[in-house]
């Protein structure tokens, strides 16, 4: 495992050098013993005797970035001009923007794009209302909905705090998939609030990613909208995180020689992420699950099973997993797992519990940002481990699902994304990595691998269309993606 800081913390440090051989390098010298990673260096100018350089270096926190300083600032003959975070930099404004498709230099396109001929459209839609999908952006635009309930692992952060998040999710979806996304962050927690507003936006959108909306709340809104609107309603950090688990679970299965059927899973965190991870695992084979919430392994001899107070969602999940009635929190019940998949938060899982997990284990250790256990801490004990950050091997994390599974559905125009999509979404994510390429630190693609995507929707797409879930006029969503083709070169 890298030991490499995470780049959460980027900086831009302007420094100001004495031009003198050696200088440069004791600078560098300074920032490695404090603890950071040089990224780049730049020189700005040289005058009168002095180099003014910037220097991008990542360290992992704040502490960290206030002894590089410090330590540059030791060194004889340099001056810190300025300290530049380069994350909040990038967000600086936002991270999206509209363009138009068309020029406006003339009347001539003014009278097209707006009034009087825009009217014209207008009537045409209005006749045939399905004419929305061939001439207004709907055809091709989701909308990433949040109320900032369970927004990453850092919980209900609001709805402003959670847009940079959302943004993210529709600069993903633009990168990826070609998908246009546009983040909508609610003022409310309220579920029939939300159905009703996420109803009434409808019209505007050819699909529904409903984002960090935390459980138990996430369950009834998205079997409502998905009830009551004719698009596409995904809840991302139920389906996309169950469909990207099993795909990195039928990689490690097949790295260690194990078959679904036969593996020992515990979950933790029993939340839109842990519960959507139990039913696809469930779906796919596995029998043997346990399930903790933050009160410890969840089963049918627990107090509050039995008083009637636990909720429904965890009573499905006390009457189809552990019949041992396992007791605990996570360390206590991962004797002889092969699988520890955590959807919770930061140290839950003690690193040393990890050694009584069953031969070869496989830890998913999926929080965001922090993970349940640390990679470097699980090392000893674990033969294939996998996070949700981009700084380690093997990141399972969402994004490679979402762009593509909407992409699929959109180029069908897919009224659902069913049970059938998310399988072969999972098994389109398995088959990139081949099988004889299969590693203890590779059993996921890259997120930066651009096959995904086009993988992943090509499977949605045939199986939508094999199971008859594919848009009867499906000609124009087809057109959407020759058009993201073209675009995309
Ligand atoms: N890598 C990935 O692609 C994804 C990762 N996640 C991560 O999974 C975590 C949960 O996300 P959601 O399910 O969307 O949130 P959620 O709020 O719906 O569920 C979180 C659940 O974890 C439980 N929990 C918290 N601390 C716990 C503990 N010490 N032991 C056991 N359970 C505990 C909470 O009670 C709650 O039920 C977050 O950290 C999130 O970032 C979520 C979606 C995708
Ligand atoms: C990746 C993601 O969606 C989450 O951590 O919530
Ligand atoms: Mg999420």
């Amino acid at each position: 495992m890298p030991s490499t800081p995470s780049a959460q913390f980027s900086l831009t440090i302007r420094v100001e050098i004495a031009d003198r051989p050696g200088m440069l390098g004791r600078v560098a010298t300074a920032i490695g013993d404090a603890g950071g990673t040089i990224g780049a260096v730049d020189l700005v100018a040289i005058e009168d005797g002095l180099a003014v350089r910037d220097i991008t270096a990542l360290c992992s926190d704040q502490s960290e970035w206030d002894g590089i300083t410090a330590a540059i600032a030791a060194v004889d003959g340099t001056r810190v001009l300025d300290t530049t975070d380069r994350t909040f930099q990038m967000h600086l404004g936002g991270k999206i923007e509209l363009h138009s498709k068309s020029p406006l230099k003339t009347r001539d396109d003014l009278s097209m794009a707006y009034t009087p001929g825009v009217a014209r459209v207008c009537k045409a839609i209005h006749e045939d209302r399905d004419k929305a999908f061939q001439y207004t952006i709907k055809r091709n635009t989701v909308a990433v909905v949040s109320d900032g309930t369970a927004v990453l692992g850092l919980g209900d952060i609001g709805p402003e705090a959670a847009m940079p998040v959302m943004e993210g999710k529709a600069v993903l979806f633009k990168e990826f998939a070609g998908v246009d996304a546009f983040p909508i962050c609610l003022d409310t927690k309220d579920p029939d609030e939300i159905v009703a507003i996420v109803k009434a936006l409808a019209p505007t959108f050819g699909g529904i990613n409903l984002e960090d909306i935390s459980a138990p709340r996430c369950f009834e809104i998205e079997d409502r909208l998905a009830a009551e609107l004719d698009i596409p309603v995904f809840h991302d950090d139920q389906h996309g995180t169950a469909v990207v688990t099993l795909a990195a679970l039928i990689n490690a299965a097949k790295l260690t020689g194990r078959e679904l059927r036969d593996m020992r899973v515990l979950v933790t965190g029993l939340g839109a992420a842990g519960v959507a991870v139990t039913k696809i695992l469930q779906s796919a084979g596995v029998t043997e699950i346990v399930g903790c919430d933050s009160k410890g392994a969840v089963h049918i001899g627990r107090p509050d099973y039995l008083d009637g107070s636990m909720n429904p969602i965890k009573r499905w999940y006390a009457e189809t997993t552990n019949p041992e009635r396992r007791e605990g929190r996570p360390g206590d019940v991962i004797d002889g797992m092969d699988l520890f998949v955590g959807v919770s938060g930061a140290r839950v899982m003690p690193a040393e519990a990890l050694a009584r997990m069953a031969k070869d284990p496989i830890v998913f250790a999926m929080a965001n940002p922090n993970p349940e256990v640390s990679p470097e801490e699980a090392a000893p004990y674990v033969r294939v481990m996998a996070t949700g950050r981009s700084d380690y091997p093997n990141q399972i994390n969402n994004v490679l699902c979402f762009p593509g599974i909407f992409r699929g559905a959109l180029d069908v125009r897919a009224n659902h994304i069913t049970e059938g999509m998310k399988m072969a979404a999972a098994r389109a994510i398995a088959e990139i990595v081949p099988e004889d390429e299969l590693r203890e630190d590779y059993i996921i693609p890259s997120v930066f691998n651009r096959d995904v995507a086009p993988a992943v929707a090509a499977a949605v797409a045939e199986q939508a269309r094999s199971a008859g879930e594919a848009h009867a006029h499906n000609e124009l969503g087809f057109a959407a993606t020759d058009e993201v083709r073209v675009a995309a070169g």
